[in-house]
């Protein structure tokens, strides 16, 4: 373990969280643009409200991120120092990825290549959540924005190879800064989207706006309607929200960073599965550091937990390498990583048949990995030289 906000992981714990199936719960659209992708659509702005020297520099910023994956010499293990981005600045830079993806265009092209990052990465089912955006001088309704971000999935299981890999559904978010009325627009529309692919909604946004109440009426419009409901939880200490988000009990919550011991006790006692982002809670400070993570004490009482990314381009991460930072921050075993990623299936927003089909197909992945790597002289599943 590395110094406060550092932590160690081996390239042989990277390289078995690669190989591990894994099931994404918690990754914003936006959020999880390439940074080269950033970049590129930030060269054709046109007179945009930001210099471009500022963007560059903000683009730059977040790269850099991803610069402090230090490979050392081989026998050493890969150091990560987490640069923090607190949460102001990151909800600037989401200003500045809105201003670059404003097109049709832009939201078809980026959730194709999310998704081929996501199957690169040997995620075998996501539920990707974005908002959706109304943007009249573009042309754009929430709706044509909705049919983009289709398009972006039928393109990528029109041009891959490793389509049947990858099973997708959506969560339709709604930003803390909307009106009640905007709210339930998005509730509707995911209800009437149920059975295109929309599985539920998200309450996301900066934790600093705006009030619980506003858009309570949405999520229940929602619930009453079959769909299931996320919210962002306890990212800044505000214990009268958060008790009052435990006791409408979403299905499922992200980050529950801040809290007291009672409303742990609150959350431990609802047993509501918890959506955990390593890399996102420290990079934004709020938590000190890997090691100070609440996903150990919540994993070793058997709470429910996944391990989630928020968002790849912005943090510069993946879904391997938080499995990694776990491992390397709590000590977790190689069966330990390989349960929590099956265990993820029963937290997914499907239905119950499909919740086992998909445990049934990482299964049979795991297993296949296991004889794979059986006649290898290190083996990936249980880190021992051999494995008898
Ligand atoms: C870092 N922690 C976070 N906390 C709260 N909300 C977050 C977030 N990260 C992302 N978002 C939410 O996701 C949007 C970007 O994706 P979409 O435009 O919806 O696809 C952000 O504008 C914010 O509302
Ligand atoms: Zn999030």
């Amino acid at each position: 373990m590395g110094a406060d906000g550092t932590s160690l992981f081996t390239p042989e714990q990277l390289a078995f969280c690669q190989a591990l199936p894994k099931i994404e719960l918690h990754a914003h659209l936006n959020g999880s643009i390439r940074p080269s992708t950033m970049e590129e659509l930030s060269q054709q702005l046109d007179g945009a409200p930001i210099s471009l020297p500022e963007l560059q520099r903000l683009i730059r910023q977040t790269t850099m991120i991803g610069f402090h994956f230090l490979p050392l010499p081989s026998a050493s293990p890969t150091l990560l120092l987490a640069a923090s981005r607190t949460l102001g600045e990151c909800f600037k830079l989401f200003d500045v990825i809105h201003r670059i993806t404003t097109t049709h265009e832009a939201i078809q092209r980026i959730t194709r290549e999310v998704l081929e990052d996501m199957a690169a990465d040997n995620v075998v089912y996501a539920e990707l959540r974005t908002t959706p955006k109304a943007r009249p001088e573009q042309g754009m309704t929430k709706e044509s924005y909705l049919d983009a971000v289709f398009r972006g999935i039928a393109d990528y299981y029109a041009s891959s190879r490793r389509a049947a890999d990858i099973q997708v559904r959506l969560l339709l978010s709604i930003d803390r800064r909307q009106s009640a009325e905007e709210a339930m627009d998005t509730a509707r529309l995911a209800v009437q989207l149920k059975d295109e692919g929309v599985a539920g909604l998200d309450l996301s946004g900066n934790p600093s706006v705006g009030q619980w109440g506003t858009w309570r009426p949405a999520l229940d419009y929602a619930r009453q309607h079959g769909l299931k409901v996320t919210v962002h939880a306890g990212e800044v200490w505000n214990p009268e929200e958060t008790a009052a988000i435990l006791a409408w009990r979403p299905d499922r919550i992200g980050h529950m960073c801040c809290l007291d011991e009672t409303l742990e006790k609150q959350l431990l006692d609802s047993y509501i599965p918890l959506e955990l982002c390593l890399s996102s809670n420290v990079c934004t400070e709020s938590v000190p550091s890997y090691a100070a993570h609440h996903f150990s004490a919540f994993h070793a009482t058997g709470h429910p937990v996944v391990l989630c990314t928020d968002d790849t381009g912005v943090f510069a991460t993946s879904l391997s390498r938080e499995y990694a930072l776990a491992a390397a921050a709590f000590g977790l075993s190689n069966e330990q990583l390989t349960q929590l990623a099956l265990a993820a299936a029963d937290y997914t927003f499907l239905e119950p048949g499909e919740q086992r089909a998909l445990r049934e197909r990482m299964e049979a992945a795991v297993e296949v990995e296991r004889i794979d790597n059986s006649s290898s002289p290190f083996c990936l599943f249980c880190s021992k030289d051999s494995c008898s």
